[in-house]
């Protein structure tokens, strides 16, 4: 669990470098040399109200501005409660009904709906069928979203692929499980949540809680994350922290560790 001293953390605020702001903001040329189209996410003075109960309102997330680029992780943290969910669903295009959005959200310069096979969100509650094996779901999964056009034998390579990709070899032909049948692992079954949404190789993936060995291959991984493993803080390339709604933290995990964050050995950050 975190340890939080507020008046402590101001001082190490990384200052948002304009210049690399404006970059994000105006990269129209997204497609790279080998014409895979990378995903440059900006978001700049995100406001997100929400309308509660008897007509109140309470401000979410104010003035927060970021920005992911292709082949980072950047991962959100933030104590309970505090918006890392709202960012990750502003950021998606996913925010509930009584939310008002304020600011922008760019992707690749522009304003843009997130589409299907562009970006992907890997929530807590996927549903999975438990009394498939991690093959049978992936595969069947395959065939469902991947296009008709596609020769079956292309499908079953990349089944095979992301099977591997997500460390799941091992676990392939075992049933995934339910309240009655012992199956895999939580943490497998949250490799085969992010399996189903990488086989339609989204180049933005927004992730509530990530997991180890997830490969980047130029795609722009955003994650909430509550509790990391020392394995899964390595791979961090940025962090985003959260307190109350507003940015505590915007920079690199190494600069983040200069300015005396500690991050101990297992599952906890401490702000000194
Ligand atoms: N649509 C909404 N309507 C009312 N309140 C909301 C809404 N969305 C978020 N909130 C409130 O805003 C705050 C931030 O919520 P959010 O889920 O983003 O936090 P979080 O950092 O992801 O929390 P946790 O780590 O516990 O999952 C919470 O107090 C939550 O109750």
């Amino acid at each position: 669990m975190y340890q939080m001293r507020s008046s402590s953390f101001s001082s190490v605020i990384a200052p948002l470098d304009d210049d690399v702001m404006m970059e994000i903001e105006e990269a129209n040329k997204p497609q790279g040399r080998d014409g895979i189209v990378y995903a440059h996410l900006a978001w700049k003075d995100v406001n997100v109200m929400v309308t509660l109960n008897y007509g109140d309102t309470r401000n979410v997330l104010q003035g927060l501005t970021g920005y992911a680029e292709p082949g980072t992780f950047t991962a959100l943290m933030a104590p309970s409660g505090s918006g890392k969910s709202t960012l990750l669903d502003t950021l998606s295009g996913r925010l509930a009904s009584n939310a008002i959005l304020s600011g922008k959200v760019l992707l690749n310069g522009r304003k843009a709906k997130l589409s299907f096979g562009t970006a992907a969100s890997v929530t807590q509650d996927d549903t999975l069928i438990g009394t498939l094996t991690v093959w049978e779901m992936i595969y069947y999964l395959a065939q469902l979203r991947l296009p008709d056009r596609m020769p079956l034998s292309e499908k079953r390579t990349l089944v095979e692929s992301t099977i591997i990709e997500m460390g799941l070899q091992d676990c392939a032909d075992t049933f995934i499980g339910n309240w009655h049948l012992r199956g895999i692992s939580g943490g497998e079954k949250r490799r085969v949540s992010i399996a189903l949404e990488i086989l339609m190789k989204p180049r933005l993936l927004f992730l509530d809680e990530p997991t180890s060995g997830l490969d980047r291959d130029g795609r722009t991984v955003i994650a909430s994350i509550h509790q990391p493993s020392s394995e899964v803080f390595e791979q961090f390339d940025r962090l985003y922290l959260l307190s109350g709604g507003k940015t505590a933290y915007f920079g690199q995990v190494s600069e983040a560790r200069k300015a005396r964050y500690i991050f101990s050995t297992e599952s906890s950050l401490n702000y000194i």
